[in-house]
Order: structure tokens, then sequence, then C-alpha cells
């Protein structure tokens, strides 16, 4: 049996090398009193001095929930209790990650720190326009108001 002959037998499953699904960034919307923290990245350098939330990358093994509290006691050096899913599932990097948002609250009393940081703001939903968030931030800033009026 010849090479051509050997594909043709085979499903397209067998021989067709399936897409690695996306890494899943989450990343916490944290609302205290009407406002939303908003945190200022130190790197790399082109995101440097953009906005964005608190998270990183789910870890092997991590469960979405497990990761977001891992990044934000790293991060932020507070424990949250993570909530709903809020704005869409926003592509990142060519479609090679995702970004997934999650309402968190503060646990505990705890304050946010930047340890990670350059520095972080407690916006309310007038200041929402006044950072320049990292692009794929805008659709979930966009489902912000209604959350931080009420
Ligand atoms: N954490 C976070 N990352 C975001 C947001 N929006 C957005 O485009 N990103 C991008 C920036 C980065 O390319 C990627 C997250 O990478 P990261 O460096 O924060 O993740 P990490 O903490 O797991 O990093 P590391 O351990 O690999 O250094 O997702 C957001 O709101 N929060």
């Amino acid at each position: 049996m010849n090479f051509r002959e050997i594909l043709d037998r085979m499903r397209p499953e067998q021989y067709v090398k399936p897409a690695s699904s996306p890494r899943v960034i989450v990343a916490a919307v944290i609302i205290t009193a009407g406002r939303v923290l908003a945190c200022e990245r130190s790197s790399p350098p082109e995101a440097a001095g953009r906005w964005e939330f608190p998270g990183g990358k789910v870890e092997p093994g991590e469960t979405e929930q497990q990761a977001l509290a891992r990044e934000c006691a790293e991060e932020l050096g507070v424990r949250v209790e993570v909530g709903g899913r809020i704005g869409p599932d926003v592509p990142l990097a060519h479609g090679r990650a995702v970004l997934r948002v999650y309402v968190a609250d503060l646990l505990g009393g705890d304050v946010p720190e930047a340890l990670e940081h350059r520095s972080l703001r407690w916006l309310t939903v007038d200041q929402l326009d006044t950072v320049p968030w990292l692009p794929a931030d805008v659709p979930i800033v966009a489902e912000l108001p209604p959350l931080l009026s009420s």
C-alpha cells in the first residue's frame, strides 16, 4: 500500500491536526462603592501605560476561578470571591488566546496594592474613559456603566 492509499483509508480526524484551543486569560472586574478597579501595566514595553483588569493566564490544572483568585493574590495581595461572567470572550493574539472576565468581590476588607502594576485607580462611571485601556478591554468596559450606576 502506498502513502496515498494509506491517507485515503484514514478518517480526517486521524490526519488533520486539530487546532489547539486558545489560551484563556482571566481578569477580574472588582467594584467597590460604585468604582471599578483599573490597573496600569508596567510591562511589556508595548503595553506599559495601558490599563487593564487584574488577572492573567489560566495554568494547566487550574479552574478559571482558581486562576483568578491566584492572580489577584499575586498582583494585588487580596483575597477575592469570583462571581459571574461579564462581557464577551474577547479574542487576543490573533485568536491564540481569549480574554474572559468575571466579577469578583474583595474578601475580608482586603485592600488592593499595586504589587506588579505601575499604579491602580478606582474609577467612577464618569471616569471610565479617562485611561487608555488595552484594546481587548474596551468591550468589557462598555458593559460596566449599569454596574457602576446601580
Ligand atoms: N491580566 C489581564 N491581561 C489582559 C487584559 N487585557 C488584555 O488584553 N490582556 C492581555 C495582556 C497580556 O498579553 C495577557 C495577559 O498576560 P499577563 O502577563 O498579564 O499574564 P500572567 O500574569 O499570567 O503573566 P506571566 O506569568 O506569563 O508573566 O492578556 C486584562 O484586562 N487583564
